[in-house]
């Protein structure tokens, strides 16, 4: 079994699919806990697959027994990737027995399609997460039975919901199917219940009278609404449509809803070309187009999983990397010779972009607060033949930046952030956001804004860039950054990307609904060469 991409993946994959977790550094809140109950019993820390003691059963389909626990792992918090070695080798195996030891039995190994649907229905389950639980909740007609529900019986049951009314499978196969995982993971009474509550389900959508909240009252109401009909928190809901209408909001949430579109950045350090990599692909018989808007960059619809299995990533071939992320590195414009710092650099995707982009002349510093994930990112650069130009220093870049001396060309901070323009590819995301967590954030992008700021030469370039789309942690952290910091000024991005990314004050802004590529956010400023504006007012 490869290793897929699926709900907690980042628009930046490394090595041979190892993913590293959250592109912001907030902590995320555990969703629900999950209770010891039976099925844990056998849970055995330590336990690999090739001790495998579990009694083999075929008749639960694999892939449904697999995307069950893993829902269950990433309800409890720790999502699965923590289940990956440290090297992101065994990744699969380490899953498996973990599967087992919380079923306490072993399922047929996945193949690739079972792989898929372990993808597409984890992915979907929990991005559909709100409705589902809706439904579910209507049709056990009780709320505290909803609420004392195992985890794993939950589980089961947002499956085949899922199933039967997002992927349009079979009705029936789907009710047998999880009725028989049910019985065998749980007992034959959850089996039982699986089975009415399914076969409710089954009825309604035959006769489409799915119980939908309407559309109505003030906007609170008409926010929840909508909140459970396209499965978001309500807060955002009600954010999006403050900011850019009910209309737009529920394009962006159809947006997040869609399966996510990744792309590959050929790795130029490496001598690669996009040529070589199309070529590739055609031979892999992957889908794909290349990017409309960056040179190094090849859209794949589908099939990223034979690029995984190939070894394109772990051969350093290309990486996956978003073109939202790319048109941060060109708003930043590396250009060889220069001396660059990337100041929240893990794990590394424009680190790694802006080195190549070098051509072996210049330097760039990348600093990161987690240790583990500046790991990652010294080994990719090795990987990608980059560690001569780049070097890694683990700080707060808060304490490095009043203690160097240093000043660089070219600063980036990429901000720690909400994450609010990645929600398609990060599915569980929404879920772990909170408006709180909003303002703790904008507090520590001031500071970091501020910090790096004190690493740009006179003349020198900063860009602040985020992966949200949310205008206060943009366009209102940098009117905040430049009414303290009168030595910095707006330099436009015209001249480094495409017109439809540049917003009327001279931003990059990319929109997934507009651009059909995940929301970001960049600014360029400049830094005066008149040491006498320099500093900060209150
Ligand atoms: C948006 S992610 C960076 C993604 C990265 N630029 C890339 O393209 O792969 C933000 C990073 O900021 C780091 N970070 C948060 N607070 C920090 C601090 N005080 N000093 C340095 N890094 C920090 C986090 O550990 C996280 O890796």
């Amino acid at each position: 079994m490869a290793i897929s991409l699926s709900s907690s993946s980042s628009s930046f994959l490394s090595l041979s699919g190892k993913t590293p977790s959250l592109s912001c550094s907030l902590p995320n809140p555990p969703i629900k806990t999950m209770k010891p109950n039976a099925t844990m019993a056998s849970y055995r820390p330590g336990l690999k697959r090739k001790h495998r003691i579990q009694k083999l059963n075929e008749d639960v389909s694999p892939h449904r027994a697999v995307s069950a626990v893993r829902l269950l792992r990433i309800e409890q918090g720790g999502a699965f990737a923590d289940l990956l070695s440290d090297k992101g080798r065994g990744a699969a195996e380490n899953e498996m027995a973990y599967v087992e030891r919380t079923l306490g039995f072993r399922t047929r190994d996945l193949e690739d399609r079972d792989v898929r649907l372990v993808t597409d229905i984890v992915g979907g389950a929990v991005r559909w997460r709100r409705l589902l639980d809706h439904l579910i909740l209507y049709l056990c007609h009780d709320e505290r039975k909803f609420r004392d529900m195992e985890p794993l019986l939950l589980q089961i049951l947002r499956i085949g919901f899922f199933e039967i009314l997002k992927l349009g499978m079979p009705p029936y196969a789907v009710v047998d199917e999880n009725v028989r995982l049910a019985k065998v993971a749980l007992r034959p009474g959850a089996g039982n219940m699986v089975n009415g509550i399914l076969r409710k389900l089954v009825s309604l959508k035959e006769t489409d009278s799915l119980p939908l909240p309407k559309v109505e009252g003030d906007g609170r109401a008409q926010a929840r609404a909508l909140a459970v009909i396209y499965s978001h928190p309500v807060w955002m809901v009600r954010r999006w449509t403050n900011f850019l209408g009910q209309e737009e909001a529920i394009k962006l949430m159809n947006w997040n809803n869609g399966d996510p579109r990744f792309c590959l950045r050929v790795n130029a350090g490496r001598g690669y070309t996009r040529a070589d990599l199309v070529k590739k692909l055609e031979t892999l018989k992957v889908p794909h187009e290349p990017s409309p808007c960056m040179d190094d960059f090849v859209r794949v619809q589908t099939g990223l999983q034979t690029v995984i299995r190939a070894g394109l990533l772990r051969d350093g071939v290309c990486s996956v990397q978003d073109e939202s992320a790319g048109l941060v590195v060109s708003v930043v414009d590396p250009q060889p010779g220069e001396t660059i710092i990337d100041c929240c650099a893990a794990p590394g995707g424009k680190t790694l972009f802006m080195a190549s982009r070098l051509r072996g002349q210049g330097m760039v510093s990348a600093i990161d607060i987690n240790k583990g994930r500046l790991r990652i990112l010294k080994e990719t650069s090795k990987l990608h033949n980059l560690d001569g130009v780049i070097t890694a220093i683990h700080a707060d870049l808060r304490l490095y930046s009043e203690k160097t001396n240093l000043k660089f060309d070219k600063v980036l901070l990429d901000a720690p952030c909400s994450g609010l323009g990645v929600l398609s590819k990060r599915a569980d995301l929404r879920w772990n956001r909170r408006l709180e967590d909003l303002e703790q954030l904008m507090v520590l992008q001031d500071e970091l804004l501020h910090a790096a700021s004190l690493l740009v030469k006179p003349g020198g370039i900063l860009v602040y860039s985020t992966c949200s789309i949310d205008p206060e942690e943009n366009e209102e952290r940098i009117a905040t950054f430049l009414h303290r910091h009168p030595e910095f000024a707006i330099d436009p991005v015209d001249q480094y990307v495409p017109p439809e990314f540049v917003t009327k004050e001279g931003y990059y802004l990319s929109n997934p609904v507009k651009h059909s590529i995940d929301g970001s956010f960049a600014a360029r400023l400049i830094r005066s060469f008149n040491q006498d504006k320099a500093g900060m007012k209150n």
